[in-house]
């Protein structure tokens, strides 16, 4: 199983949501940002990590939602999401193919990747959206 981290970003009762590539694996998929925690760091060693490298953004983490377990046709992943909050710096997509600031109702319209809509719909609940 892979763990993997992901960051619900808010900045102005906005989500920031990012589109995978065409060449990445679940292409064009909507996701949210984040990645692989690799051996020598923590979760949220990672979340942090993997927004800035991928977005070159910085976040804080403000809560943990629940993880999901989600069995691709070929692999396995542990998806484990945070809600971080906005810092500071401008956007710069460095492996995502697009990227949108929506408000919570409007995150349903996206094709998310398949082990995101759990974690979709308890934030949803959260946010009473
Ligand atoms: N970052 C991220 N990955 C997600 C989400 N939902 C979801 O199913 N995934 C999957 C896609 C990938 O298989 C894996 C994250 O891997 P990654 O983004 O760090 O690296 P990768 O594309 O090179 O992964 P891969 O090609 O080996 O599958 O988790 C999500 O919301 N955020």
């Amino acid at each position: 199983m892979i763990n993997v981290t992901c960051a619900i970003i808010e900045k102005d009762d906005h989500v920031l949501v990012t589109q995978r590539s065409e060449l990445m694996s679940l292409p064009l998929k909507w996701e949210f940002p984040g990645g692989k925690i690799n051996e020598t760091e923590t979760e949220e060693d990672c979340i942090l990590r993997e927004i800035y490298e991928e977005l070159n953004i910085n976040v804080k983490v403000v809560s943990k939602l629940t993880p999901n377990i989600y069995q691709y046709p070929n692999k396995k992943i542990k998806l484990i999401p945070f809600v971080c909050h906005f810092l500071e710096g401008q956007i710069i997509l460095l492996e995502h193919k697009e990227y949108k600031w929506l408000k919570p109702h409007q995150l349903k319209q996206l094709d998310w990747a398949e082990a995101d809509l759990p974690i979709l719909e308890e934030y949803l609940i959260l946010k009473n959206a």
